[in-house]
């Protein structure tokens, strides 16, 4: 623990797309560097982290995981079993609070993998992290006391909100909607861009009138304190533009289709955690 600011010594496992994004917006608001390592097995990784970010890399976890109280496992989903059969002898003796971040393995494959009874939070952040505006399902394995509860969801609540599940199982339905999520509105902006263009905009021009609009839309969703379908319904006049817009999704089926999207995203979460099983 650091004594100067009681912040907890994090090491991240893996220094890709996710851990990026959260090392990145952890530093951006405040989170001291040197109390930040992780390990990439890949040099351009290592030297992208070190470089934008000033935290400590390494080669390899166990270097990474030295003094650490927090491991935050940010590997591929297929990859986490080898890492944490790897790391379990260290995990036993020091028994650190594991973090994982992998869509699907469950807290009970974790433990199960570092040995056994050790405190594991299950995360599924999502990328927009990097900017403080993450979201964050979160829940804890009965091994988690609850000072260590507390200090996961510090972690994660410095870079976007959190939200505790308390049945497990719903854990895949987060990634389906929040941990995916972003990519959908990534691919809508690529959509209304591109509809755009076809309708004789420039493509530049329409991709910024697409993110701008996602970007303020966003905004009022969660500053105006109105829910969605009010918001929605204020911007359609009857008989004007936008009620043709919206009719065109409902008779193609839009909800539907979100709801496959997101049942899809789930299920395939579930199938992570089953591929994985001995
Ligand atoms: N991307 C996202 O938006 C989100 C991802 N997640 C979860 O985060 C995890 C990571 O995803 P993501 O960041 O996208 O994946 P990446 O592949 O971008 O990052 C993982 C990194 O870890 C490295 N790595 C793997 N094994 C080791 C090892 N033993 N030692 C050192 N480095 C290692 C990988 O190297 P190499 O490429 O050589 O294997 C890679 O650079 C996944 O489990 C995913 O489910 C959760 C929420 C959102
Ligand atoms: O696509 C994936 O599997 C990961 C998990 C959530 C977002 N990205």
């Amino acid at each position: 623990m650091n004594e100067r600011t009681g912040s907890p010594v994090v090491a991240f496992i893996g220094g890709g797309n996710m851990a990026s994004s959260l090392v990145g917006g952890m530093v951006a608001r405040g989170g001291d560097p040197s109390r930040i390592r992780v390990a990439d097995r890949n040099a351009p990784n290592r030297e992208r982290l070190c470089a934008s970010f000033g935290v400590q890399c390494f080669a390899t976890p166990e270097e990474a995981v030295d003094g650490a109280d927090f491991w935050v496992l940010a590997v591929k989903p297929q990859g986490m079993r080898l890492v944490c059969n790897d790391l379990a002898p260290l995990a036993q003796q020091v028994r650190p609070v594991a973090v994982s971040v992998a869509a699907g393995i469950t807290s009970r494959q974790v433990a199960d993998w570092l040995g056994g009874a050790v405190p594991v939070v299950r995360a599924m952040p999502n990328t927009p992290s990097l900017l403080g505006a993450g979201m964050t399902g979160l829940y804890a394995n009965e091994h988690v006391e609850e000072h260590q509860r507390a200090q996961a969801g510090e972690l994660l609540a410095a870079v976007g909100e959190v939200e505790w599940i308390a049945d497990e199982a719903l854990m895949d339905a987060v990634t389906g909607v929040s941990g995916s999520g972003p990519a959908y509105l990534f691919l809508m902006a690529e959509a209304m861009a591109d509809a755009g263009a076809a309708q004789g905009l420039p493509r530049d021009v329409a991709a910024r009138l697409a993110n701008q609009t996602i970007l303020g839309a966003a905004r009022m969703l969660v500053e105006s304190g109105e829910d969605a379908a009010t918001l929605r319904r204020r911007v359609t006049s009857p008989g004007g533009t936008t009620q043709a817009g919206l009719e065109a999704f409902e008779e193609g089926g839009l909800r539907a289709l979100v709801e496959r999207a997101v049942g899809a995203a789930t299920r395939r979460g579930a199938e992570l955690s089953a591929a994985n099983e001995d």
